[in-house]
């Protein structure tokens, strides 16, 4: 007797019957296939959930790397764009580079772009950034907030100064959050049901040497970003989390001046360049994923550590799920290794 899609599949060869062990079995098999199908047939439907045509957004540390490729993103896909960050010249070159953009892509509007100078780490600047911003737009608050600045001293711990520690959690964190803090309370006095994303890193979800003063700036967003997602929903406001592995952007280049050979060596010298970045991550926004990565390593790394947090693909999620403790173990032991090794290396003074 035909009683489920497993043997229903298994009749058509003309085999014999399965014993209704195989049955369970063959049948728990292909839910967990199809189960794979839920999020991508769910999101299928959904058409795209991060559209930004029409919408203005307001990208920190818009002139150069992430922010930049954001920026450009953006602008070919219909978006009125605001970039803050301090250097003109950088914030100057970016907005031309929106122009080219949107001409390129032939947006059927006209599109408006801005920069606007302001240090994110200044309670009252970040303020007055998101003032002047919305100038262009009767007052009205930006409809997106992207917050891509952000930056990484590596050192050795003992290396590190303490002002260091304190330097990049006054960006990386506090700067997101005066910026997420004031946007947020006016999209709630204006009813706007606005979205926002931050930008973690790889480091806020696996810590290793020379990352001491960083990983956790970046753990603490992702710490926000569950408090957001959830109390947001109380206003109909998205809240998302990129992670990006590396990037080859200005700050790369800054950060590699200081980077222990160790630490260069444990995060290896693949990456992306902040456009292909920048895509991914827009790519993930359209899905309305809650977590976004786009590097294997850092998808991994979700779902090793993915704690209570919405799933990226149901099935896919708890397959990974499966594998990544082994993952997790490898990474562990050879990263060990890596330091130790480092370590002997030090005490014959060979580097
Ligand atoms: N590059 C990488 O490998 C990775 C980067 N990340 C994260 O991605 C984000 C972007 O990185 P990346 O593109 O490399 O960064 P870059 O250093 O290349 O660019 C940083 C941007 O932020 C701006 N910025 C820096 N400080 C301030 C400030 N105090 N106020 C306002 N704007 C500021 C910079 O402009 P200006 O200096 O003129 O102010 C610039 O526009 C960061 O949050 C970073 O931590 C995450 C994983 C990997
Ligand atoms: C489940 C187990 C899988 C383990 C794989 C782990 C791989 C780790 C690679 C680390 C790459 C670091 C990129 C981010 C660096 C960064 O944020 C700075 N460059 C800041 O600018």
């Amino acid at each position: 007797m035909v009683w489920s899609p497993a043997d229903l599949i298994w009749s058509l060869t003309n085999r014999a019957q399965l014993t209704v062990f195989e049955a369970i079995c063959a049948n728990l098999f292909l839910a967990l296939i199809a189960s794979m199908g839920i999020t991508p047939l769910y999101n299928l439907l959904k058409g795209n959930q991060f559209n930004v045509r029409g919408k203005h957004v307001y990208v920190t540390g818009g002139s150069v790397g992430l922010g930049r490729g954001v920026a450009l993103e953006l602008a070919k896909h219909g978006a009125h764009v605001t970039i803050v960050a301090r250097k003109e010249a950088p914030l100057k070159e970016t907005v031309e580079l929106m122009k080219k953009e949107a001409a390129a892509a032939k947006n059927p509007f006209e599109q408006k772009f801005h920069w606007i100078s302001a240090d994110v780490t200044d309670k009252e600047q970040a303020i007055r950034a998101l003032d002047e911003a919305s100038v262009h737009f009767g007052g009205k608050v930006p409809d997106i907030i992207m917050c891509c600045a952000g930056t990484s001293i590596p050192k050795l711990f003992v290396e590190a100064t303490t002002d260091e520690f304190e330097y990049q959690m006054k960006l990386n964190y506090f700067g997101t959050l005066y910026t997420v803090h004031e946007s947020v309370k006016r999209m709630v006095e204006t009813g706007i049901k606005g979205k926002i994303v931050l930008t973690s890193s790889t480091m806020g979800l696996v810590g290793f040497a020379g990352y001491s003063s960083y990983a956790p700036t970046k753990y603490a967003l992702r710490g926000l970003a569950e408090c957001l997602r959830n109390e947001f929903l109380l206003y109909g406001i998205g809240t998302h989390i990129y992670y990006p592995g590396t990037m080859f952007s200005p700050g790369y280049e800054n950060e590699n001046l200081t980077k222990p050979l160790v630490t260069r060596e444990i995060e290896g010298s693949t990456g992306l360049t902040p456009r292909e970045a920048a895509k991914g991550m827009m790519a993930g926004l359209r899905k309305g994923q809650f977590t976004i990565t786009t590097d294997f390593d850092t998808n991994f790394l979700r779902v090793a550590g993915k704690g209570v947090t919405p799933s990226t693909n149901i099935g896919l999620d708890y397959v990974l799920g499966l594998i990544a403790p082994f993952g997790a173990t490898w990474f562990l032991w050879e990263t060990n290794i890596k330091v130790k090794n480092f370590g002997k290396k030090l005490l014959k003074n060979d580097i």
